[in-house]
């Protein structure tokens, strides 16, 4: 099998060496498409790599149609529709560790540089003009440095200033008391940190609650002469807004790395001696270039070979020791979804899915998924996996709840689907046995010991002799032979279930019979 790969924006070659070395990879590098070519040609791949250029549209996910999954070398996945990617089943998956290192040292040369005039100075100089008043700077130490978004690189970042002896205030929602004395830093609201910043840097990602969090509101209270950083996204900092304030003076300086609109268009911000910036050079580091590369081209091997990723941006990542013990269930959740959609008559409006045993103490979110998978895929066909599921769930409308119960029930581990329909609610239940594979153990309230695999009869009748005569006799006629069959009822003459398993596909007439005999009340076929 050969998986088809798209790279559309310059990724190191060291750093592919992971798709390379891979069997089946057929990598097509191609880093001048305009979006219309993008366009016509994503439709023959089946992975696309990119970096933030690269606009990764709903219009070219649409077109998609063998896309499986986007690999985004770097952090910023704000240049691909993450919505259209999971409403299609396409998989997410980025670099969030990468370029960290590189981003920092690229923070901290723009804050130096800003302060110390560095670009200005080498402008004129190299315009042979040798000027030592005009480019007075000011020293960082003893300087508050106010990071807005303490993550990955907030934090490199605040260890460096650290080192040039500045004074570090912090805003982040996940900022406690405790991690900033770890770090040895302040922290305090957004609005306390820009109150008492001298410098400030921004290393968010751009949100709607981030974009333009830096606005004249934000410049208003900020000290007078204060100097700002942005080496994380454009549009963070209002660009018009930062424009007024260096203007007025209450702004000194400005270094930008990144803006609203890239590659850039409106120059006035760079007409003005307080800015210094680059062109979106944060990652751009030999180190930080293969590192990126290698991380989303393992996962981009690792998916098509083990069905696995590290860093997906779409769907949960699920520790390895957690992996190996709930991935033998995953099949057995599908097929349990899969059985109840043919059981039941009509669709889901609401599912419970209850663990109990074992699984009662793990996280079982991407059993719940693969359990989805199987209950949608029957009537909205193969576009439904893993990645989608609870996306698709939730659009048309259905309840989903997950319960769980430490109680055994005499399995080490029990799942039980119970859907809600219009015309009722239908429940089954599967385990593992060990060394013997998966098994439904219950349908509704009927303990049965079913394979969930091939071609099932599943048969709601009276409990009156010879109705498990006829039954065998129609399917014998019509050349259908039953492999096992399982019959429980509720009391002697009541309301019994058969549950048969065929060897071959029961054709809609033989079902249309069976319904016609005597004693019968429900007839459906399963196939799983
Ligand atoms: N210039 C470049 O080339 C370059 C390179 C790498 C990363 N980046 C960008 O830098 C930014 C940070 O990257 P990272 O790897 O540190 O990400 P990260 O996810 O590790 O950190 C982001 C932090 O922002 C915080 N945050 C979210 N909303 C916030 C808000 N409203 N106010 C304050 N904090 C908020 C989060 O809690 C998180 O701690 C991203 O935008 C990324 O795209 C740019
Ligand atoms: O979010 C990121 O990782 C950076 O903005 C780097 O972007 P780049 O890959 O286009 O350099």
């Amino acid at each position: 099998m050969t998986f088809h790969i798209l790279i559309s924006d310059p990724l190191s070659e060291e750093g592919i060496y992971p798709l390379r070395q891979a069997e089946g990879m057929n990598i097509v590098i191609e880093t001048d498409l305009t979006p219309e070519q993008l366009a016509i040609r994503i439709g023959d791949f089946d992975a696309l790599l990119v970096r933030s250029q690269t606009q990764v549209t709903r219009a070219i996910i649409e077109k998609g149609h063998n896309l499986k999954i986007i690999g985004r070398a770097g952090v910023g996945v704000d240049n691909i529709d993450l919505e259209a990617a999971t409403e299609h089943g396409i998989i997410v998956v980025n670099a969030p560790d990468g370029n960290t290192n590189s981003a920092a040292e690229h923070t901290m040369a723009m804050l130096m540089s800003m302060a110390r005039k560095i670009p200005q100075a080498f402008h004129a100089l190299r315009n042979k003009n040798w000027d030592r008043k005009s480019f007075v700077g000011v020293e960082l130490k003893n300087k508050t440095l106010g990071v807005i978004g303490l993550g990955r690189i907030g934090a490199e970042v605040a260890a460096r200033a650290k080192g040039q002896r500045m004074n570090v205030m912090a805003y982040d929602p996940f900022l406690t008391a405790e991690k900033a004395e770890k770090l040895g830093i302040g922290f305090g609201t957004v609005e306390e940190v820009l109150k008492v910043a001298d410098f400030i840097t921004v290393h968010t990602p751009l949100l709607k609650e981030t974009r333009h969090l830096i606005n004249a509101d934000a410049f208003a209270i900020m000290k007078d002469g204060v100097q700002i950083v942005n080496c994380a996204r454009g549009g963070i900092i209002d660009e018009n807004a930062l424009y007024d304030a260096i203007q007025s003076k209450k702004v000194a300086g400005a270094a930008l790395d990144v803006f609203e609109q890239e590659p850039l268009v409106d120059f006035r911000l760079l007409d003005l001696p307080e800015v210094v910036a680059t062109p979106h050079l944060g990652a751009s580091t030999i180190e930080a270039q293969e590192s990126v590369a290698v991380d989303v081209s393992a996962d981009v091997v690792s998916y098509f070979t083990t069905g696995t990723v590290r860093n997906s941006v779409n769907l949960p990542s699920v520790p390895k020791e957690l992996m190996l013990k709930i991935e033998p269930y995953f099949d057995l959740a599908e097929r349990l979804g899969a059985f109840l959609t043919d059981l039941a008559e009509s669709a889901a409006e609401e599912v419970n899915i209850y663990y109990s045993g074992e699984l009662a103490g793990m996280e079982v979110g991407p059993l719940t998924r693969n359990m989805l998978k199987g209950l949608l895929k029957r009537h909205l066909g193969e576009r439904i996996n893993v990645v989608n599921a609870w996306y698709w769930a939730n659009q048309k409308g259905i309840v989903v709840n997950e319960h769980k119960s430490s109680v055994t029930r005499g399995f080490t581990s029990l799942i039980t689907v119970e859907i809600k329909t219009a015309n009722g609610v239908r429940t089954a239940a599967g385990t593992l046995l060990n060394g013997q594979g998966a098994r439904i153990v219950k349908v509704d309230e009927y303990l049965v010991d079913v394979v969930p695999h091939g071609h099932l009869l599943f048969i709601r009748h009276n409990d009156r002799p010879g109705v498990i005569g006829r039954v065998g006799t129609l399917l014998g006629k019509e050349d259908v032979n039953i492999a096992t069959m399982q019959v429980g009822r509720s009391n002697i003459g009541g309301e019994a279930i058969m549950m048969l398993s065929i060897d071959k596909y029961a054709k809609p007439g033989s079902l249309e019979q069976l319904k016609d005999l005597a004693e019968i009340q429900y007839v459906r076929a399963i196939d799983l």
